[in-house]
């Protein structure tokens, strides 16, 4: 019985068709899946035809209407078909004589090039398809091109004219060219996979950009490595991160077996099990991420073992929390008799939205052998085991802040909270002879003699026994007591455990983490992002037995945000070296994150006043929704809740759909459709086609009160001004296309304007 896959990067297309021509669609792919391979062939209404003779003879063309064609790659080999493009009927012939598709040699994929374009037709550079001009699609981005917006759209119009095909370059003296394959062998290029013809373009490619204008006309995985070597990577490090995830984990794949190669290349072609796949995928009903990964997502996510804890790191929208929910599936797929898995986070919100998604993931049977909470209910949960009437502490530094006062200390509240916080809690310190010792303020700028730290140690003791008394502790003490109590026990609650958003946990919420697991093979996977710390904890790992070494891995393909977003965002961290998750002595290591999106670069509005930034604001809303955007996809969001009520009051003044979302129920409050008005602590994790960044003046960002003070601790005072910097940051990249920026008086200092 034939078999029907579709390639990802021709369902922007079908965005472009009607109603009924959908439906035409719908019943002609059903038929692909239902009859037989001569009842196909000979369907009256399909007229599946050959190209004209010499040209690619694998791929047919067939009716879905009198206007509209659907191209197939039909191979000689097996039964599965790929659908390839839908194009009007007049065009469709001319393209699919352009394309030619082949088995990469090395990699096994099924990759498709404009060889009228390369001059690599099968007729050859003189034969009629080379006769029409290059006609690149948009960039063929993995995956993403199965993305509801800002799609990629094969068969329109270019986005850009490619530069004409490079010429041959004679050597300068030193026996150089001055091209930008000039450094790599040809062997090495061959192993990487590229085959005779592309290594013979691209040795006259002389930049950068030249080769990016080419990549719509050039074979996917083959430009994905010429990319990375153009970008500077080693020949060993593209070797790792792009040919070895996509080569099949069985043998290679023969060059004619294009079958095999079909339902090998994952990351942009989905084989179609039943009709209701099928509606799914066309209609826009699935979400890209449950199917389509990169091979390096694939590859973390779904390798049969770590040795140990794994780490994936790298920038926003990089897809790593699409990475941990497939880690999470994988091993749920394989647990022992008995086994649990925990999927864990910082917030309620995060936990919710991870909860969301797993649900579309995971069939129900598996869903239930998977614990999804915030660390912090791990820990509470531990402890109520033991305590019933324990609760969880939220308002501790106003206990702290009456100490203080009660008790005339010689300190401010917020000196005496972060020595609680930020080393007695973090380092785990239990008795005053560890405090007293001589590493334990490490990296701390205010000194405490030794009678000072008796005085401090008394204060901070005080404190914790009341809260003790009241039976109602803070998350810090919560965790050091459910690491106590777990590392106690012989049987512990988890198999496996994957940490999303790992950035912002605490030292002791990781004390837990650890001690909920078993040490050995799989036992923590852990995904995050320094850049985005919000939150002021900062960890090693290794102090907490958490040894990743030779287990990091960066993630470096962003498929969220465009590249003009990005780049701006970027711009507020500037100068500000990105540290590795679990070892903020480390910095990550170099390789910037590529957008697989393009769009307008970011607007930027500075008012006089407050209420002028907000009219401007209501009119950037309105203008968003009058070009197509769903209210849903548009989010405002500002630094505090009272910032968030006035916007939100007045968008709906202005007659606009406007609420105040509510991350952690993930509702908001009338119209159930509007636009979302949050705060920024209430963005993380999410994205929206649209985000308005409100009020980025001086004395929202910083929140000067939110800062230590730099008299107290300058170390934390920079950690806390970096936090509300990352927070910034956070807030532009959840856009994906669209984001505007305003203030009012003195822009925010972290603007990179
Ligand atoms: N391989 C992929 N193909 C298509 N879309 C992808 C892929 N991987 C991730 N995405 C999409 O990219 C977006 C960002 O993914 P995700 O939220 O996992 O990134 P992240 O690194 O966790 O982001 P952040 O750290 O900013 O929260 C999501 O819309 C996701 O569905």
């Amino acid at each position: 019985m034939p078999q029907l896959a579709i390639d990802a990067t021709c369902l922007p297309q079908y965005d472009k068709l009607d109603r009924p021509t959908r439906e035409r669609l719908l019943a002609a792919t059903r038929k692909f899946r239902e009859l037989s391979l001569d009842a196909l062939l000979a369907h009256p209404d399909l007229r599946i035809r050959s190209l004209p003779k010499g040209q690619d003879p694998r791929i047919r063309t067939f009716r879905i209407s009198d206007s509209w064609t659907g191209v197939m790659l039909a191979p000689e080999s097996g039964e599965t078909f790929l659908l390839v493009h839908l194009l009007p009927r007049d065009s469709a012939a001319d393209w699919a004589g352009d394309q030619r598709h082949d088995v990469n040699p090395v990699m096994g994929t099924l990759e498709r090039r404009d060889a009228s374009a390369l001059g690599q037709s099968d007729t050859g550079p003189a034969g009629p398809a080379a006769a029409a001009p290059p006609r690149p699609e948009a960039a063929p981005a993995p995956a993403a091109a199965a993305r509801p917006t800002a799609r990629a759209d094969p068969g329109s119009a270019p986005q850009a004219a490619p530069p004409p095909l490079p010429a041959a370059s004679t050597p300068s003296p030193d026996g150089t060219t001055g091209l930008l394959f000039d450094r790599i062998t040809d062997r090495d290029l061959q192993r990487l996979g590229i085959d005779p013809e592309i290594l013979d373009f691209c040795r006259s490619v002389a930049t950068a950009d030249e080769l990016h204008g080419w990549a719509p006309a050039l074979p996917q995985d083959q430009y994905e490595v010429l990319r990375a070597l153009a970008e500077g990577h080693s020949v060993q490090r593209v070797r790792d991160e792009v040919v070895v995830p996509r080569r099949p984990a069985v043998g290679a794949v023969a060059p004619d077996d294009y079958d095999t190669a079909i339902r090998h290349t994952r990351e942009r072609v989905i084989v179609v099990n039943d009709n209701q796949e099928i509606e799914d995928v066309l209609a826009g009903e699935f979400n890209a991420w449950r199917i389509y990964l990169h091979p390096m997502q694939r590859e973390l996510a779904y390798r049969p073992r770590f040795n140990g804890p794994a780490k994936v790191s790298g920038g926003p929208g990089t897809g790593k929390t699409v990475v941990a929910l497939h880690r999470v599936k994988h091993l749920a797929e394989h647990l022992p008799l008995g086994g649990r898995v925990l999927l864990t986070s910082f917030t309620n919100a995060l936990v919710e939205s991870l909860k969301r998604n797993l649900a579309l993931l995971l069939p129900p049977e598996l869903v239930e052998d998977v614990d999804v909470v915030t660390t912090d209910k791990l820990a509470l949960d531990v402890v109520k085991e033991v305590h019933p009437d324990v609760r969880l502490r939220t308002d501790t530094r106003g206990i702290f802040a009456n100490y203080t006062r009660q008790h005339r200390l010689p300190w401010p509240v917020d000196f005496l909270f972060s020595e609680y916080r930020h080393v007695v809690t973090a380092h785990g310190i239990t008795t005053l002879e560890g405090y007293l010792d001589p590493d334990a303020r490490v990296g701390r700028t205010t000194p405490l003699d030794a009678d000072q730290r008796r005085e401090v140690w008394h204060a901070i003791s005080s404190v914790r026994a009341m809260m003790r008394t009241s039976r109602r502790v803070p998350a810090e003490d919560l965790h050091a007591e459910a690491a106590r109590i777990l590392d106690e026990r012989s049987e512990l609650p988890y198999t496996n455990l994957v940490v999303d958003e790992a950035q912002d946990l605490h030292p002791a919420q990781w004390r837990t983490l650890r001690a909920a697991v078993p040490r050995g093979p799989n036992d923590m996977f852990i995904a995050g992002d320094n850049r985005q710390r919000i939150y002021d904890n900062t960890v090693s790992f290794r102090r907490l037995g958490i040894e990743i070494v030779g287990r990091s891995f960066p993630l470096r393909v962003n498929y969220r945000t465009t590249e003009q977003i990005l780049t701006w965002a970027d711009g507020i961290l500037r100068g500000r070296p990105v540290t590795e998750l679990g070892d903020s002595s480390a910095t990550e290591p170099g390789g910037a994150a590529r957008c697989v999106l393009s769009g307008p670069e970011p607007e930027l509005f500075g008012a006089p006043d407050e209420p002028a930034e907000l009219d401007a604001l209501a009119e950037r809303v309105r203008a968003w929704l009058a070009e197509g955007i769903a209210p849903a996809d548009v989010c405002v969001t500002a630094r505090t809740n009272k910032l968030r009520d006035s916007v939100a009051a007045h968008l709906r003044a202005r007659s606009l759909p406007a609420g105040i979302f509510h991350p952690r129920e993930h509702s908001i409050t009338d119209p159930a459709h509007g636009v979302r008005v949050t705060t920024m602590h209430g963005v993380k994790g999410l994205e929206f086609r649209a985000v308005a960044v409100f009020a980025a003046t001086a004395d929202a960002l910083p929140q000067l009160d939110r800062v230590t003070s730099a008299d107290l601790d300058e170390n934390q005072h920079r950690a806390d001004l970096d936090a509300q910097r990352s927070l910034l940051y956070v807030a532009c990249t959840r856009a994906r296309e669209r984001l505007y920026v305003s203030w009012h008086g003195t822009p925010s200092p972290f603007l990179p304007l």
